[in-house]
């Protein structure tokens, strides 16, 4: 049996590329959402592709600028973050164009970003004829010489006739770890970070105990909140949750021996925090006794039910 794969591409490249059409063609009928994160997360969502082993989520980057104002420069930092903590780089070359300028200033930025893997993709390879495409998969295969970066391959597609769009989606699948889907029902949801960080705690609370407690836990998410003062570039998240038990010996069944099962659900939940807020974070979990919550129409309310 395979794992389950989970994690961050990003497709980068000048503009016209052909990259919102390559996300479109491998989000495939659902159109690619564009969720607006809040402040806490720099990722903007493009779209969640799920497979049967998978769930790539593509993620936007701003476009990067020669930087011309400090404002520029912050910005190009900030992208050049986003490539460092991504699984994946996709690097859009445009068959039906010379390799230039602005393609070898992205890619000299590449550079610079040495540990996330890049692929590089020749989108609309459909426009050219056979020689032609060769000749830019060569020019693809210099520039990675010219400017030192490393392709983990070089692939052509066609969005618009679906030429190896899952092949693509496999190479880039296979750069992401090992992990459960980030996201539920395969769906990009509108729901809010809150619901999806109390979902990740409820799973890790229920793990290896979901015969015990079935339908007894809930979880609420009491704080998320941006750390101050912290520098800009180390961000910190502080999440404050409460899981909610029915039975005072339903607590001593989640919080374990000396602790240690609420320390596991702890550690367990805050790496999967982390790659959905897209920063590190401090995670405060405390376990709560609502008697019968679940027969009780105002702790209903009040647990998000
Ligand atoms: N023939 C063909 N045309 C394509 C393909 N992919 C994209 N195009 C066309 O190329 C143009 C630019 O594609 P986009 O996907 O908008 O490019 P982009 O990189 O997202 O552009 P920006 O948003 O400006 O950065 C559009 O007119 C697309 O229809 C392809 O595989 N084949």
């Amino acid at each position: 049996m395979t794992a389950f794969r989970s994690g961050f591409a990003c497709f980068v490249g000048r503009p016209n590329a052909g990259k919102s059409t390559l996300t479109n063609a491998l989000v495939g009928e659902k159109v690619a959402i564009t969720s607006s994160r809040p402040q806490t997360t720099r990722h903007v969502i493009r779209g969640l592709v799920t497979t049967a082993d998978a769930q790539l989520i593509l993620v936007d980057t701003p476009g990067l600028h020669r930087p011309r104002t400090l404002l520029g420069e912050r910005l190009n930092d900030l992208v050049r973050t986003t490539w460092a903590e991504v699984d994946a780089i996709g690097v859009c070359l445009p068959a039906d164009q010379r390799i230039g300028p602005g393609d070898r200033y992205i890619v000299g930025q590449l550079a610079k970003v040495r540990r996330t893997p890049m692929v590089a993709i020749a989108t609309k390879s459909d426009t050219v004829s056979p020689d032609r495409l060769l000749e830019h998969l060569a020019a693809i295969g210099a520039l990675a010489d010219e400017l030192g970066v490393t392709w983990r391959h070089v692939v052509p597609v066609s969005a618009v006739s679906g030429y190896q769009v899952e092949h693509l989606r496999d190479l880039l699948v296979a750069e992401l770890p090992e992990g459960m889907p980030l996201y539920p029902e395969g769906q990009l949801t509108d729901e809010p970070e809150e619901t999806l960080v109390a979902e990740v705690i409820r799973e890790a609370a229920l793990e290896g105990v979901r015969d015990e407690l079935p339908h007894s836990i809930a979880v609420v998410i009491e704080e998320m909140v941006a750390r101050e003062d912290r520098p800009e570039d180390r961000p910190l998240v502080d999440v404050r949750a409460n899981i909610f038990v029915e039975r005072e010996s339903q607590k001593g069944i989640v919080i374990g021996r000396k602790g240690a099962r609420l320390r596991q659900i702890g550690s367990d939940s805050r790496s999967q925090i982390e790659r959905i807020l897209g920063t590190p974070v401090y995670l405060d979990l405390h376990v709560k006794v609502a008697k019968d919550w679940q027969r009780d129409p105002k702790q209903l309310r009040r647990l998000g039910f």
